[in-house]
């Protein structure tokens, strides 16, 4: 969804006007910020204060314009070891007040160098605290960014945002995913086999598990139940990903087959949504999601409170205080989002198969949910006992 014109020095930059289009109206005014050009997405705001390389590269922002909530951005410029994918995904970026000088010892180039070589539209000089209330009161809507000198009048740019696809209904994983499967090899000794399926996985959830003796087999997202099992796994895992997860259905069909298998199964963010649907849960949209790295989440199974890093605009529709009776046996919601109590984790009681909203491989974010993935362990060892 984006055009752009790139090349141009900084500081020329900066002073090129921008403006920035909500679908309803709202406008707010700034300068040119990574490339120069044209972009439209979904406006969603991100509460983290760091993390910003590991927000824009993490391929579940596709179609995503993201608002930064802390007002100063790129003071760590960017490195080459953060990114979470091989590129930046989001669809726009809007910041209040960007560093003019980053300092870091892994610093390579500013972050709006590396927006403009990728060719991402974003603004600064915006009032990032007055935009985030709005959608807070009015909820994610689509938006465009313009910026350059001859921008076109306000109503043709109301036109053109409200031309843009929405995020509801969107099937985005085949457009992030990898198109051949790819190994990711076990640290130290291998221990278990895993599948993953990936729906816009990020680069460290196969860490975390490789990090614990698992081999990764990470696949398409088109892979069916038989290249999964080809993989000959002991485990099947469900990434996250864009788009919404009505949209899912050959994941889900997918992940029915292993249900039914009883093959130990995990899911994150994306992945939870596929096992609420699995099971026979619906999925909605949030009015303006979770997106951050500071979200109060408790695991219900132990009664302890966690600090987790969160991005997801659906939720899982799945009753809080009662057993569910789904075709592959009872399943309960396993965690709850203490801010507002969304359904944050499922976990099924009949077989080895459990889910979060929310994202243990931590990049950026709190390490408070990396038992999950020693859950995720523990599962393929009884499965073996
Ligand atoms: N990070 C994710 O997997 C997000 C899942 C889904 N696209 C949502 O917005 O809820």
């Amino acid at each position: 969804m984006t055009t752009s014109t790139q090349g141009n020095a900084s500081q020329r930059k900066r002073a090129l006007p921008a403006v920035l289009v909500l679908e309803d109206g709202r406008t707010f005014r700034g300068r040119a910020y990574g490339a120069v050009g044209v972009t439209f997405g979904e406006a969603v705001f991100s509460t983290g204060m760091t993390g910003y390389q590991e927000t824009l590269t993490d391929p579940s922002y596709h179609r995503q314009v993201v608002v930064m909530t802390a007002p100063h951005v790129g003071n760590t410029g960017v490195n080459d070891e953060d990114p979470e994918s091989q590129r930046i995904w989001v669809a726009g970026y809007v910041v209040r007040d960007p560093a003019r000088v980053p300092s870091n010892w892994r610093s390579r180039r500013t972050l709006d160098e590396e927006l403009a070589q990728q060719g991402v539209v974003g603004i600064s000089g915006v009032d990032t605290r007055a935009l985030t209330r709005h959608l807070r009161e009015r909820g994610a809507m689509r938006v465009g960014i313009f910026s350059g000198n001859a921008l076109p009048d306000e109503g043709t740019m109301l036109a053109e945002v409200r031309q843009a696809p929405e995020m509801k209904g969107a099937d985005l994983s085949a457009e992030v995913a990898t198109k051949e499967p790819y190994v990711v090899p076990a640290i130290g000794e291998k221990k278990f086999t895993v599948a993953a399926v990936d729906l816009g996985i990020k680069g460290m959830t196969p860490h975390r598990m490789a990090e614990r003796g698992i081999e990764v087999h990470v696949l398409p997202a088109t892979a069916t139940a038989d290249e999964v099992y080809a993989v000959n796994p002991d485990g099947v895992f469900f990434s996250n990903g864009p788009g919404d997860p009505a949209t899912a259905d050959h994941p889900v069909s997918v992940m029915r087959t292993v249900l039914e298998r009883g093959t130990p199964l995990f899911g994150i963010c994306f992945g939870n949504q596929i096992l609420g649907r699995a099971l026979g849960f619906g999925t909605y949209k949030l009015k303006y999601g979770h997106r951050g790295i500071n979200q109060p989440v408790q695991d219900r199974t132990t009664g302890k409170v966690e600090v987790t890093a969160h991005n997801h605009g659906f939720a899982v529709d799945a009753p809080l205080d009662k057993v569910s009776e789904t075709p592959y046996g009872r399943a309960e919601v396993s965690h709850v989002c203490l801010n507002d109590n969304v359904v944050e984790g499922l976990q099924l009681l009949d077989r080895p198969a459990f889910s979060v909203q929310y994202h243990p491989e931590a990049a950026a974010g709190p390490h408070d949910a990396a038992y999950l993935f020693d859950r995720f362990v523990s599962l393929m060892e009884g499965q073996r006992a």
